[in-house]
């Protein structure tokens, strides 16, 4: 990231069990407790139709260019009723996932065609983009190992060790094409090493923000 961008859009990626969820939260309260205003979501859902899309998405089986259009028509309706709204009014967004998910999943993990991807992102945000992405990269053993030990599993999480060294590499190459919007946390580290780091990473982006207005 460039240390002297400004961030009010806040994307968190990493494939399941690397973290993210976990984090989320703290950034959350870190920002509103130094006076920022934000509204905290996620994709799938984040608005009442996205969560049932959610449902669908996590649990039913379907063709891949219909899993990505959902999940596309699910962020359509998040950046209208949500995201859209929060940054006119001058608020900060922080994201548990956005598009940068499509490449990874549909994209790398599924094998779908990236240039439908880029089509259906110039369709859907034309003119927008997160100002940072958190990308909580794990080796794929430790984010197994995570998962198994908390939950049942859904449609993704039930994915192989192929389909998630494939969303990695996807989210990694992604980080690599856009270094100056992509922050890689290395996830293996303890919680609180990582909120020490996300802490420090914060404290840059506030005083950039108070810089610029
Ligand atoms: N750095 C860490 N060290 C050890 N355990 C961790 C760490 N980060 C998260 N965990 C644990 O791993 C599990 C999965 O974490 P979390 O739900 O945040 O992952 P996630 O990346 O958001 O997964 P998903 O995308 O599937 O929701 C949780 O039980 C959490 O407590
Ligand atoms: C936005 C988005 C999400 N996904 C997948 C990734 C995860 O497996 C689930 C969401 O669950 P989470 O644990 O709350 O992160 O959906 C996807 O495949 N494509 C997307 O665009």
């Amino acid at each position: 990231m460039n240390q002297t961008s400004i961030a009010r859009f806040i994307t968190f990626e990493g494939i399941d069990g690397a973290g993210k969820s976990t984090h989320i939260g703290f950034v959350a309260d870190y920002l509103r407790q130094r006076g920022v205003a934000l509204v905290c979501s996620r994709e799938p859902g984040g608005t009442s139709l996205g969560e049932k899309l959610r449902e669908l998405l996590l649990h039913e089986k379907m063709h891949l260019e219909t899993e990505a259009l959902l999940m596309f028509a699910s962020r359509r309706e998040h950046i209208a009723q949500v995201i859209a709204p929060a940054l006119a009014r001058g608020e900060w967004v922080v994201s548990d996932r956005f598009t940068d998910a499509s490449f990874a999943y549909q994209g790398g993990g599924r094998g779908m065609d990236l240039r439908k991807m880029e089509a259906l992102e110039s369709w859907v945000h034309p003119d927008l983009q997160p100002d940072l992405t958190l990308l909580f990269d794990v080796p794929l053993a430790v984010a197994r190992a995570r998962l198994d030990a908390t939950r049942a599993l859904d449609k993704f999480e039930q994915e192989q060790a192929d389909f998630f060294a494939a969303t990695r590499n996807e989210y990694l190459r992604r980080a690599a094409q856009f270094p100056q919007r992509f922050r890689i946390i290395d996830s293996t580290q303890s919680i609180a090493a990582i909120q020490v780091e996300l802490a420090k990473l914060l404290d840059v982006l506030l005083e950039n923000n108070s810089t610029s207005d």
